[in-house]
């Protein structure tokens, strides 16, 4: 990592302290919309939006289907805040870029993440239009040192070498699946664990055979950077795969 791409602690204040003197909410739950899930912010109670290009020091969004808004607001009597738009690593944003926000929500004082992605499916139980609840995830640039924890560790956060062994909260995966038990909807969850592939472009038919011969069930080229970055830093983590499509597997389905 170059030190240009290093954020100063205060950075990530500034843009929190900015983002305090705007809004009066206080959230607990921030929620990152995944591809064409950002209609779920625009559910919020009593919203104050921000643009990214209003907010100091945020990265912007290039992505379509990513509005490129921080929405404040009511949800369910929670306050929350939701990226309507998240970072890639595509995109060419460094790692700490993508993460930014993940860090002002720590500094405003959220409790809790919830990530969302449309993903691809791998599991033959997992259909499109089928939520996957994250049990794990496979972080493939991670495992080859495209990690945004590289570089000095900011100990403010949290320490150097964070254990990932339970990052995805248990409790909240066993109260996911109790309530789409009560909304009866069960039959379109599964738990399942997720990869989070480079991107831009989609699988070759070896790769998908490789994530499926690991025991992935579904992949997406987004999420972990966050939810390492998350862990760090002691917020409390929850995850949804919406499974969009199902990655060709075989040379037969091949067009
Ligand atoms: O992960 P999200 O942001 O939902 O987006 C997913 O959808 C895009 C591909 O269609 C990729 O960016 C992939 O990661
Ligand atoms: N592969 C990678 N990322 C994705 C996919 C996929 O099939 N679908 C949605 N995001």
């Amino acid at each position: 990592m170059h030190s240009k791409d290093q954020i100063s602690h205060d950075e990530y204040q500034k843009t929190a302290d900015w983002l305090m003197s705007q809004t009066k909410h206080r959230p607990q739950v921030a929620i990152i919309c995944g591809s064409g899930l950002g209609m779920l912010a625009d559910t919020l109670k009593c919203q104050d939006s921000f643009a990214y290009s209003d907010i100091p020091g945020f990265p912007q969004s290039t992505v379509q289907g990513h509005a490129g808004r921080l929405v404040f607001g009511e949800l369910k009597g929670k306050t929350c805040v939701c990226m309507q738009g998240r970072f890639h690593m595509y995109e060419g944003h460094s790692l700490l870029k993508t993460t930014f926000p993940v860090r002002v929500f720590k500094l405003l004082g959220v409790e809790t993440l919830i990530v969302t992605n449309a993903a691809g499916s791998l599991a033959d139980g997992l259909q499109p239009g089928d939520i996957m609840i994250i049990k794990d995830h496979v972080n493939f640039p991670g495992l080859v040192g495209l990690n945004p924890l590289c570089g000095p560790n900011d100990d403010k956060f949290g320490p150097r070498f964070p254990a990932m062994s339970g990052c995805y909260d248990k409790n909240l995966r066993c109260q996911a699946m109790e309530i789409a038990k009560q909304l009866g909807v069960a039959g379109l969850m599964q738990e399942g664990v997720y990869a989070m592939v480079g991107g831009p472009n989609f699988e070759t038919i070896a790769e998908a055979r490789l994530l499926h011969r690991l025991g992935v069930d579904a992949v997406g080229m987004s999420t972990a950077p966050e939810v390492v970055v998350a862990t760090h830093c002691g917020l409390r983590v929850f995850g949804l795969s919406l499974i969009t499509n199902k990655v060709v597997k075989s040379y037969e389905d091949s067009v």
